[in-house]
């Protein structure tokens, strides 16, 4: 795999803002709304006053140094959050119009718009067949024939078919961990959701899977819109078409990565991108 230096990322990112130059995000082209949200674990105040839009089939790529609280936006997105019995949620955020913060309809009908993608690979202990007709089901198809042709097609969406076509009774355990990652997407987009959120997705895998999951987001997001939580700036580069780059809990910059990478503004940003991480 080829690798490249942080300056000739950015000098691909160059190319990019020549082809992307005047670029903007219009209002009515944002999927999700997070207004005024503010988390809290005990007298902690994780993420403050949190105000953000998420473009639609964009990827949006949440960067920042470890525990700025990257994790805790993306999980307050389809509201995980709600697992911590300790945090402390306030705020709206808007998806479909609906504010799922302070609505009436129930949390897994909300979940079902968004995908999550893990740091590893959770795999249910059933067969590849099964784990991706999981998902299907969830949907409420029941029908065989059906399910047979959902299931080839989101393991050829995740680009995995032709590995795992022969052997699709077999376990996921025989599968490479890039191979599971894909598994668990191709499982997640048989759910039908808007958005993928996918926290660090590559963090547990070699450099050629990971290439692969990023190779796979960039064909997703035309039909999916992907918000992405990594510390390596290089990826951060490679991927965004939006970025969001947080310190202490706050949104210190955010917009296209022509933008916020070639003039960042703030001390944080700068010395975020001096330490190459
Ligand atoms: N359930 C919780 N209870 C108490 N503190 C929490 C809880 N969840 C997160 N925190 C704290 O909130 C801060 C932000 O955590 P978060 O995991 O969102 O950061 P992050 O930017 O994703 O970090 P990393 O890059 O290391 O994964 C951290 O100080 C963390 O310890």
């Amino acid at each position: 795999m080829t690798t490249y230096t942080i300056k000739e990322e950015m000098m691909n990112l160059d190319q990019k803002t020549l082809i992307n130059s005047g670029n903007t995000f219009p209002e009515s082209d944002s999927i999700l709304q997070i207004k005024n949200l503010n988390v809290w674990a005990a007298d902690h105040h994780i993420l403050k006053n949190i105000n953000l839009k998420i473009p639609k089939n964009k990827i949006t790529v949440l960067l920042g140094p470890s525990g700025c609280g990257k994790t805790t936006l993306l999980k307050s997105m389809n509201k995980l959050t709600d697992i911590n019995k300790e945090l402390k949620v306030m705020g709206h955020i808007f998806i479909e119009k609906d504010d799922i913060l302070n609505t009436n309809k129930n949390v897994p009908s909300i979940r079902q718009k968004m995908g999550l993608l893990g740091q590893r690979p959770y795999p249910l202990p059933m067969s590849i067949y099964k784990n991706v007709a999981y998902g299907i089901k969830l949907k409420g198809i029941r029908d065989k024939k059906l399910i047979d042709y959902y299931i080839e097609k989101h393991l050829k969406e995740v680009g995995l078919w032709e590995e795992v076509k022969d052997r699709l009774n077999c376990s996921p355990t025989s599968l490479s961990i890039g191979q599971q990652q894909r598994l668990c997407l191709a499982r997640g987009l048989a759910v039908k959701p808007r958005i993928i959120l996918a926290d660090e997705p590559t963090s547990a895998l070699d450099p050629i899977s990971s290439k692969t999951i990023e190779e796979l987001f960039r064909k997703l997001k035309k039909h999916y819109t992907i918000v992405l939580v990594t510390h390596v700036l290089r990826q951060a580069i490679r991927l965004a078409d939006n970025v969001v780059f947080m310190s202490d809990g706050k949104i210190i910059e955010h917009g296209h990565p022509e933008k916020v990478f070639n003039i960042p503004q703030s001390k944080q940003l700068k010395e975020y991108m001096v330490d190459g991480n």
